[in-house]
């Protein structure tokens, strides 16, 4: 039988060490790394997830702010408050959930989050600094991604990766991780001709397109390594809702490992973008004061 890669136990042990990161941050600063969480509007799955990423924070001793709009926003109301929480000495991480309505150009935003709290790792400035390796906020859906891969497959050098999505938030920067570690990788969509064959080649697939079930069992070459990212919500034959992945889950048991839905990809996200918080305080402490001048003069 294929292992479970337990995202669950990973993201508790992950949270287990930041809280003691964070302890020695808040000691030798005299005050808790903060996320700012900007919820706009009232989409029930944000909601959601905004509550658990805030709960998430008190868990591991981060602050955290929650700042909610109503689905009427505009974006120039929207970016005052970032233009506010980019000063603020006491907000480390700005996350504004998306999907933001549709009078919000979400471009716009992202752009104006100083790429120094930009905890989500969106900002161009973020997206530029992957693409070329070098530093910067990495977006936390593909980091839990590679966590998860690189706990099963510790040297992915010389490995083919199949990645099926090209979204920014997953598809594009899980590959540019997946190239930096040394892969093979081939960027595919749910329309690529000869997906399952391509599939097939595979030591490592991550499946991020949003389909339920797409993946199939004889997608999967024996012993690969399979990251599902998908999170497709449906309704049972007892009327209670649940979520399952892109992956085809029940058709697996020949591949070498593969992440559960729920309990993989989601819960470290969550836990990446607990650390990303932590790493962007440090950051923002280490710069130069003259961040903290500017915001006071401007
Ligand atoms: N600016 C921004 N940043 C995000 O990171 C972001 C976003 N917007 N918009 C929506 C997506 C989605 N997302 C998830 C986070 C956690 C789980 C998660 O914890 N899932 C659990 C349970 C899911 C459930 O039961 O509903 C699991 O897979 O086990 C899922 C999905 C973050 N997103």
């Amino acid at each position: 039988m294929a292992r479970l890669i337990s995202g669950t136990a990973t993201a508790e042990r992950l949270m287990a060490g930041l809280a003691t990161d964070v302890a020695d941050f808040s000691r030798a600063h005299g005050m808790a790394p903060t996320l700012a969480a900007v919820l706009v509007g009232d989409d029930p799955a944000s909601r959601i997830y905004v509550r658990r990423k805030i709960e998430q924070c008190r868990k591991v001793g981060l602050g955290s702010i929650e700042h909610r709009h109503g689905a009427d926003c505009s974006e120039a109301e929207l970016l005052a408050l970032i233009d506010r929480l980019n000063r603020d000495p006491k907000v480390h991480g700005i996350l504004v959930q998306l999907p933001l309505p549709p009078q919000i150009d979400s471009a716009k935003v992202l752009d104006a989050i100083d790429p120094m709290k930009d905890v989500d790792g969106f900002h161009p400035v973020n997206v530029g600094r992957l693409s070329t390796g070098t530093g910067g906020l990495i977006p936390c859906t593909p980091m839990g991604c590679m966590m998860l891969l690189q706990s099963e497959l510790p040297e992915l050098r010389g490995k083919s990766a199949v990645v099926i999505g090209k979204s920014n938030i997953v598809g594009k920067p899980v590959a540019l991780l997946l190239l930096e570690q040394g892969c093979t990788v081939t960027v595919c969509n749910r329309h690529t001709v000869n997906l399952p064959d391509l599939c097939r080649q595979a030591d490592i697939i991550v499946a991020a397109a949003g389909r339920a079930g797409l993946v199939r069992g004889d997608w999967v070459k024996p012993g690969a390594v399979i990251i599902d990212v998908g999170i497709n919500r449906i309704v049972g034959p007892d009327g209670k809702g649940g979520i399952v992945g892109d992956v085809t889950a029940e058709e697996i048991g020949h591949a070498a490992a593969f992440t559960p839905v729920p309990g993989g990809v989601g819960p470290m996200t969550i836990a990446c973008l607990l650390l990303n918080t932590l790493q962007a305080a440090r950051a923002l402490r280490a710069a130069p004061d003259i961040r903290i001048s500017d915001a006071a003069y401007s």
